[in-house]
């Protein structure tokens, strides 16, 4: 979103632009429960003038210099909210549900670095954080959208019968892009890939995910 942002703005706006990501679920927020979340600008002035404005004793911001893992941080957790849904959805319990988000969590972080940043954003609130309150909420509409994978329902009748949009769907194709682009894996998410545009059935594409060549963590 930045570079879309860079590409459209003046370049005297550029050193200005921030993102701002972490487990922010909105309902959550509107009903004024506690959260956190990360502001990230090249620019460390730009970040804390947008920190001092956004802070509160409900929503409390940190500043992190790296606007390229967070934002890789919060597009890419929603493919593997997609995963977690699709878990819960077949009944596979919490230890494949813990085992989705930690291994999610590491081919974020291999290509968030691959694409410049650093890995330690992805442990912080917009990646890790996150990754668990997409993961494990009932308010997610990623997660959701993969429960109604999971119950069979096809990806556009669920497109289509949902007002907002699941995000993941579409990131799938554009992370595999990335992905391919930089040689890196991400089985994960080319699990999602091959269920919802290449019509791979649900359970095979898991037992594929599950087969695959063992490795060292
Ligand atoms: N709702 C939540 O709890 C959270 C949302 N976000 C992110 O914030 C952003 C907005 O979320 P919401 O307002 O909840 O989503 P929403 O689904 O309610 O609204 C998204 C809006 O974008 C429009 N839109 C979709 N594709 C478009 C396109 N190609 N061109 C122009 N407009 C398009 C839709 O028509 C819709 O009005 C998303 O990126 C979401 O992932 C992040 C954290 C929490
Ligand atoms: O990004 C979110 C929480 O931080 C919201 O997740 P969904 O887009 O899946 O609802």
């Amino acid at each position: 979103m930045s570079e879309v942002l860079a590409d459209e703005l003046p370049s005297g706006m550029h050193r200005g632009i921030c993102a701002l990501s972490g487990p922010n679920l909105s309902r959550e927020i509107i009903g004024s429960k506690p959260a956190s979340t990360v502001i990230a600008s090249a620019d460390v002035d730009a970040a804390c003038t947008a920190q001092r404005i956004t802070n509160s004793n409900l929503f409390r911001v940190y500043t992190n210099e790296d606007i390229v893992g967070v934002e890789f941080g919060g597009a890419l957790k929603n493919i593997i909210a997609l995963a977690a849904g699709v878990c819960d959805g077949l009944n596979y319990g919490d230890n494949a549900k813990a085992a989705i988000i930690t291994r999610g969590l590491a081919e974020i972080g291999r290509l968030a670095e691959a694409a410049g940043a650093n890995p330690l954003t992805l442990a912080g609130l917009a990646g890790m954080g996150d990754l668990i309150a997409t993961c494990s909420s009932s308010l997610s509409r990623n997660q959701y959208f993969g429960r109604r994978l999971a119950l069979g329902d096809s990806a556009e009748t669920i497109r289509a019968s949902m007002d907002n949009v699941a995000e993941g769907v579409d990131t799938v194709a554009g992370a595999i892009t990335v992905a391919n682009r930089l040689g890196i894996e991400m089985p994960i998410a080319q699990t999602m890939h091959k269920i919802i545009f290449e019509s791979v059935p649900l359970e095979r594409a898991v037992q594929e995910l599950m087969e695959r060549a063992p490795r060292p963590e």
